[in-house]
């Protein structure tokens, strides 16, 4: 459905804000996008829906360059841009169908997937609320909206679940999934890896505009299977105890002290934690798998490294 390859966006003024970048979705696939504020995520997004013109690289959506056929990249693709939907004067129902109309939808068949829609992401009670009373989350899964309503092919998600609560940003989630059931290909950008974890079928992690890894999310949590976490909750007051020599540099955030152990440490690792136990230094332990999360953080902060190690060389 898409097809990018060694695709680079040099903006004026030299920004690289995609360098060399190559990847693919398909069908009925929820790829995630992740990376840092600045990765070149949104830059991506652009030129696939013909806003952004390429510096180099290919860039095929269902077949064709969406750069040299615009009003054809219009229709295969639907967008939910990170910035927020005007919406003064306008009810989500009006702005929600007004968009399914736009986009070549039969009036009475909008009318019943805007309500479902509402319905779905339990939003109901404010489908007739002038667009300038609304929350900030509520403004941003109408835009969910009014991008799926009549879904294309391709359909482009920039941050959706900004500002929306935890319930709602689940029913976001299952909306996601079902678009991809129904045959889209979906691309999501999001900063949230531990949601995304459990929506996207693969995982590209940006980085500087350069793809710094790619695969599932069990594929790239693999590549940690040799570590798990240690999370110690430490008794109010008390100090974070020494590691062991066989335990990585520990984190404390209040009373949670997170240490990564190398999977044949287990026995170890339980034994020193319920000698902790009983000494009274923490309250509780657990142990558990490296989360995509960690996997990222790791990423992103060995490639800073590389990156400190470069410019130091
Ligand atoms: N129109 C533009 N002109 C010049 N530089 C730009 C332009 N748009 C983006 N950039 C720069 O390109 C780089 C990539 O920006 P982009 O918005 O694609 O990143 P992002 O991954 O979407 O970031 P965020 O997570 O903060 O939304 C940044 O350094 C940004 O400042």
């Amino acid at each position: 459905m898409l097809h990018v390859a060694y695709l680079t966006k040099i903006y004026r003024g030299g920004v690289r804000a995609n360098d060399d970048l190559s990847l693919d979705v398909g069908e009925g696939e929820v790829l995630g996008l992740l990376g840092h504020n600045g990765a070149g995520k949104t830059t991506l997004l652009s030129q696939v829906a013909g806003l952004v013109r390429p510096t180099s690289g290919t860039l095929l959506l269902a077949g064709r360059d969406p750069v040299a056929h615009p009003a054809y990249a219009r229709q295969v693709c639907s967008v939910q841009l990170q910035s927020q939907a005007p919406l003064t004067g306008v009810s989500p129902r009006q702005a929600i169908e007004v968009l399914g109309r736009i986009r070549g939808g039969a009036r009475q068949h909008v009318r019943q997937r805007t309500a479902a829609l509402l319905a779905a992401l339990d939003i109901a009670e404010w489908a007739d609320v002038p667009g300038e009373r609304l929350s900030g989350g509520i403004r941003r899964l109408t835009a969910f909206c009014m991008a799926v309503v009549e879904p294309g092919r391709l359909v482009m998600l920039d941050e959706p679940t900004n500002d929306v609560d935890p319930v709602r940003r689940r029913l976001l989630w299952q909306q996601v999934r079902d678009l991809a059931d129904n045959g889209c290909a979906v691309i999501l950008v999001t900063h949230n890896v531990a949601e995304a974890e459990r929506s996207v079928d693969r995982v590209v992690v940006l980085d500087h505009g350069r793809t710094l890894a790619t695969g599932t999310p069990a594929e790239l949590r693999d590549r940690a299977t040799a570590e798990l976490r240690l999370e110690l909750t430490l008794t109010p007051g008390l100090p974070p105890p020494e590691p062991p020599d066989w335990a990585g540099a520990g984190t404390l955030t209040g009373r949670r002290f997170l240490l990564p152990i190398a999977t044949d440490h287990t026995e170890p690792a339980v034994a020193w934690a319920l000698r902790l136990r009983a000494a009274g230094t923490i309250t509780q332990f657990a142990l558990h798998p490296a989360s995509l999360e960690d996997v990222y953080v790791g990423l992103t902060s060995a490639s800073e490294e590389a990156g400190d190690a470069a410019l130091v060389a």
